[in-house]
């Protein structure tokens, strides 16, 4: 069952075609990453889905309850980490929540009465996930919500966000941090121009570029007949849409020396070579 569903979306300013018929689905149990150059429509289409901006035609619906991050928080700076995460939930209905033990899973406890102006801007991220967090919503829609953040903050985000997903919930997030992508997200979409040019499980996608590294390429380039195979530097091959097993087989049969054979770096092919072409 889909957790948010975008249909012939279009969003124009004026004469400016932001959004332009753009369709895509996400499942429940799902974080999904949302992908394209600068000016690509990803804001515009977060911001309909958050219901803060309205569509020209089309649809774009998450089901249950939404939360996430925009670009700007809307954090009152004079104001604690402890009170924002409180009126966050306040506003959320749920008075109930414990906020203390939610700023102990953002790790956020150490900064409890600090004002947020004085906050830095990865701890101003943490907390704005909490706040996403103490919604206790279906959908989690995230524009960017690893800038700033480092690298032990990274990991326990997409741990966060993973362990929702298995919870049933639906996450998209934006990022131009594709190694990140590749480490959070089971899904993509990628949007370019305002359309989508890519959308599917991201194992299957990448597993169509596989990267191979080997001190002998000539012997290995050898044992690849009937594969589509490019050059990448002077000792590594890209397989395109092979079947891993097959490859795997092809390598063995070749008796070359292996250094690699991986899909690292897939997702930065397949996305450059996505956004240049359309
Ligand atoms: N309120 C607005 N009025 C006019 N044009 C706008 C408005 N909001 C966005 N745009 C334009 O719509 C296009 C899509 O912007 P959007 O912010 O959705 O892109 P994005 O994919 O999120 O980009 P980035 O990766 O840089 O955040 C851009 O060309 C932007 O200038």
């Amino acid at each position: 069952m889909d957790g948010l569903v975008v249909e012939d979306l279009i969003k124009r300013y004026g004469s400016f075609t932001a959004v332009d018929g753009l369709s895509f689905a996400v499942p429940r149990g799902s974080v999904c990453g949302f992908l394209g150059p600068n000016g690509a429509g990803k804001t515009t289409t977060l911001r309909i889905l958050f219901g803060l901006s309205r569509p020209t035609s089309g649809r774009a619906e998450g089901h249950g309850r939404i939360s996430g991050i925009l670009d700007r928080d809307g954090f009152h700076p004079a104001r604690s980490v402890w009170n924002e995460l409180s009126l966050a939930a306040a506003r959320a209905g749920r008075r109930d929540a414990d906020i203390d033990a939610a700023l102990a899973a953002a790790n956020l406890s150490h900064a409890a009465d600090k004002r947020v102006g004085e906050c830095s801007h990865g701890t101003r991220r943490r907390l704005s996930l909490a706040a996403a967090l103490i919604a206790a919503p279906d959908v989690l829609l995230l524009d960017e919500p690893a800038s700033g953040l480092d690298p032990h903050a990274l990991r326990a985000l997409r741990e966060r966000l993973q362990q929702h997903a298995s919870e049933g919930g639906t996450v998209l997030l934006s990022s131009h941090v594709l190694e990140d992508v590749a480490a959070t997200c089971d899904r993509v979409v990628v949007v370019n121009r305002g359309r989508r040019v890519a959308e599917g499980d991201l194992q299957a996608m990448l597993a169509q570029r596989i990267r191979l590294r080997s001190p002998e390429p000539e012997k290995l380039l050898g044992a690849m007949n009937g594969f589509e195979v490019t050059r990448d530097g002077a000792d590594t091959l890209i397989v395109a849409g092979a079947d891993p097993d097959a490859v795997g087989r092809a390598v063995r049969d070749s008796g070359a020396v292996l250094h690699e054979m991986s899909t690292q770096g897939a997702l930065e092919a397949l996305y450059v070579g996505l956004t240049e072409a359309s």
